[in-house]
């Protein structure tokens, strides 16, 4: 499996998601501008790789600073500041920074108080990268079992072939964390038992995270799937070609409000409507218990040349005006159970997501 995220000697090396599916390039990032320059981009997306990136980013902004202890802290607030301006929706990303900013702090103050600022600088450095890798082995078990609860709600939903047939929008695979996935991967632990999959891949525009990602991380493992375009999806139900929607998100808010790429919430519509099971797959990273709902979420705005001339040509007329939100908020009614790492919560709600969430 390709890894999205992975640390060498002196740098973060980032799977350069914009060049899929034709090709497999790395870039290593070395300062925290890059790493905000490649989140804004999506060279490295989807949540929890974002957040993980975010972490190296921190890390990246502070390791060359010498100097007094505290212009180091200001520093490390500045670049932390920096990073979070990078993307709006995603929690993971804000949920990572304040992460390292905790670390730093508290190794800060278990030194001891005759300790030089230079000491003191190189053991929170040092802090700072380990707690970035730390987040990529914890990511990959999270992932792992969000895979191992996900499987049993989905194995009611096998056909008579023996097949589990599912639909999913963007990509919330191991491209978007840093192995597993979060919605495919109970996909990938099926199969590790033996089960048959066929996921239909909503192309997801404007970006074609889905056919471009999704469609191509899971013919690289071995996984049946069937790209469509987003306004085929209703018919693809109807002709009940899928038992089931499971997606990710970037964001739950503490009522069970869900943000997700721009054209999920249309997918739960329609799944509610033909009475198909929608689930969402999450690390209890991505639960906000801070919005009180989904109307809360910030929604990130992107660029009109996304729409107008995202396949390589112009698509629409010069000078046209173009709504672009990147993501949209699927209410907590719609959503039969969030998958987490820590047990699936079934009709979420601001009680039970905060047992699970806290
Ligand atoms: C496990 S990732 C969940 C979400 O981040 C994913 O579904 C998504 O919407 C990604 O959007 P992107 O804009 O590609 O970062």
């Amino acid at each position: 499996m390709l890894q999205t995220v992975r640390w060498t000697d002196n740098a973060c090396r980032l799977l350069d998601q914009t060049k899929l599916p034709t090709e497999t390039v790395y870039v290593d990032i070395v300062d925290e501008r890059q790493m905000w320059d490649a989140i804004k981009r999506l060279v490295v997306r989807g949540a929890p790789a974002i957040g993980v990136a975010a972490a190296f980013g921190v890390y990246l902004g502070v390791r060359s600073f010498s100097g007094e202890l505290l212009p180091f802290y200001d520093r490390l607030n500045e670049v932390c500041d920096y990073l979070a301006t990078s993307r709006p929706t995603a929690v993971n990303l804000f949920w990572a920074i304040d992460r390292q900013r905790r670390v730093a702090r508290d190794a800060g103050r278990s030194v001891r108080a005759d300790t030089s600022d230079e000491h003191t600088i190189a053991l929170v450095k040092a802090k700072l990268l380990a707690t970035a890798r730390q987040m990529l082995d914890e990511d990959t078990a999270i992932c792992r079992r969000i895979g191992e609860h996900g499987i049993e709600l989905l194995m009611p939903l096998t056909a008579a072939d023996g097949v589990i047939r599912l639909l999913t929008h963007c990509n919330a695979g191991g491209l978007a964390t840093v192995q597993y996935g979060t919605a495919l991967a109970p996909v990938y632990v099926g199969v590790e038992r033996g089960l048959k999959f066929h996921v239909y891949a909503d192309e997801t525009r404007p970006l074609l995270q889905g056919s471009r990602i999704t469609a191509y991380e899971l013919q690289a493992n071995g996984v049946p799937a069937t790209v469509i375009c987003d306004n085929m999806a209703a018919t693809v139900m109807r002709q009940d070609k899928v038992k089931a929607v499971i997606v990710g998100t970037d964001r739950v808010a503490a009522n069970g409000d869900v943000a997700n790429k721009i054209g999920t919430f249309g997918v739960a519509i329609l799944a509610k409507h033909f009475g198909i099971p929608f689930f969402v797959a999450a690390p209890t990273s991505s639960i906000d218990m801070s919005l009180a709902t989904g109307d809360l979420i910030p929604i990130e705005a992107r660029s009109p040349d996304e729409v107008t001339h995202g396949m390589g040509r112009q698509t629409a007329p010069d000078g046209i005006d173009v709504y672009n939100p990147a993501f949209d908020v699927t209410p907590a009614e719609l959503v039969t159970a969030i998958i987490t790492e820590r047990g699936v919560v079934k009709n979420p709600t601001t009680e039970s997501l905060r047992l699970t969430a806290l």
